[in-house]
């Protein structure tokens, strides 16, 4: 049975994981370029865990030029079986307060300056992204917020907007009165469709920190004061990422809900046509169908 390895992706004020027992940064060589950083690695209560901060220790790359293909290759690559990305969001619902998580389910995606695919020219798939998370990783996010005390929604749609600028109150309104989007957040667009694709259980942890622009008894939105809200959040999801490896163990089976066999059909081009330069790059991410 192949073994559990549970990667976390950080978010903004996210640049570390405490408790990793051999903790130690390395570097990943991808052939989508460099990731957001080097990946820390350890393990807790025996466990694999890898941790990566999205946007690079220090906050260097911006929500679109995060390199999100390098990003999942290189967890791909470390064997991670897992993916939990913890993310900043704004709400679009009263009683998602900041402060509170939600495990997000469902996705809209609005962004439209980043390369969404490992496919392309060369060799093309098509993989189901109707239900974009992994049900089973939900339920182990959510346990584990409820043990950490932590107030947390159970499924949500996440609006991914380009930025870096936040949204007019126009787009705000119409994401929360038409489009009935939950939170909203620039980053998990297109890790989430890049997971899927590279066969990975993917789950969403949205943090709270603000109302974006549509409440009329709070601010707009701006930075000072969702780093205020971010630093509580950051010990929270510290907290949270404890609770995991005892939730999930360390037997990894099959994915019930099939995230492991994404590709399984996904795969258009004929096996002739297929191009080995392209088909070399797809060695992490694919290697089990090609
Ligand atoms: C901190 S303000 C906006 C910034 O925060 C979120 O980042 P992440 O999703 O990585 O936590 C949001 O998406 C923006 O990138
Ligand atoms: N209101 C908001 N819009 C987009 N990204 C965010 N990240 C945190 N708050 C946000």
């Amino acid at each position: 049975m192949a073994q559990t390895k549970i990667a976390v992706i950080g978010g903004s004020g996210i640049y570390d994981i405490d408790g990793l027992e051999t903790p130690q940064w390395v570097t990943v060589e991808t052939p989508w370029g460099a990731p957001s950083d080097q990946i820390l690695t350890g393990t807790l209560d025996g466990i694999e865990m890898a941790f990566l901060p999205r946007h690079g220790r220090g906050h260097v790359h911006s929500p679109t030029e995060v390199p999100y293909r390098a990003n999942i290759d290189a967890l791909k690559r470390l064997r991670v079986t897992d993916v939990i990305s913890v993310s900043a969001c704004g709400s679009f619902r009263e009683h998602m307060a900041p402060g509170d998580f939600v495990v997000v389910d469902q996705f809209i995606d609005r962004t439209f300056a980043r390369e969404k695919s490992f496919f392309g020219t060369g060799c093309v798939a098509h993989v189901n992204v109707a239900h974009p998370t992994c049900p089973r990783l939900g339920d182990a996010c959510e346990s584990a917020a409820r043990t950490a005390g932590i107030t947390v929604h159970r499924d949500g749609t996440y609006l991914a907007m380009e930025g870096p600028q936040f949204s007019t109150l126009a787009e705000s309104t119409i994401y929360r009165e038409q489009w009935g989007c939950d939170v909203i957040g620039m980053t998990n667009m297109p890790e989430a469709k890049l997971a899927r694709e590279a066969e990975l259980c993917y789950a969403s942890v949205a943090m709270v920190t603000d109302y974006d622009s549509w409440h009329p008894d709070h601010g707009e939105v701006d930075v000072t004061a969702i780093i205020a809200t971010l630093t509580g959040n950051a010990e929270k999801a510290r907290a949270l990422v404890k609770g995991l490896p005892a939730l999930l163990g360390a037997d990894r089976a099959p994915c019930p809900h099939g995230c492991d066999r994404a590709l399984d059909h996904a795969i258009l081009t004929a096996p002739e046509k297929r191009d080995p330069q392209v088909l070399a790059k797809l060695d992490a991410v694919a290697g089990r169908v090609l």
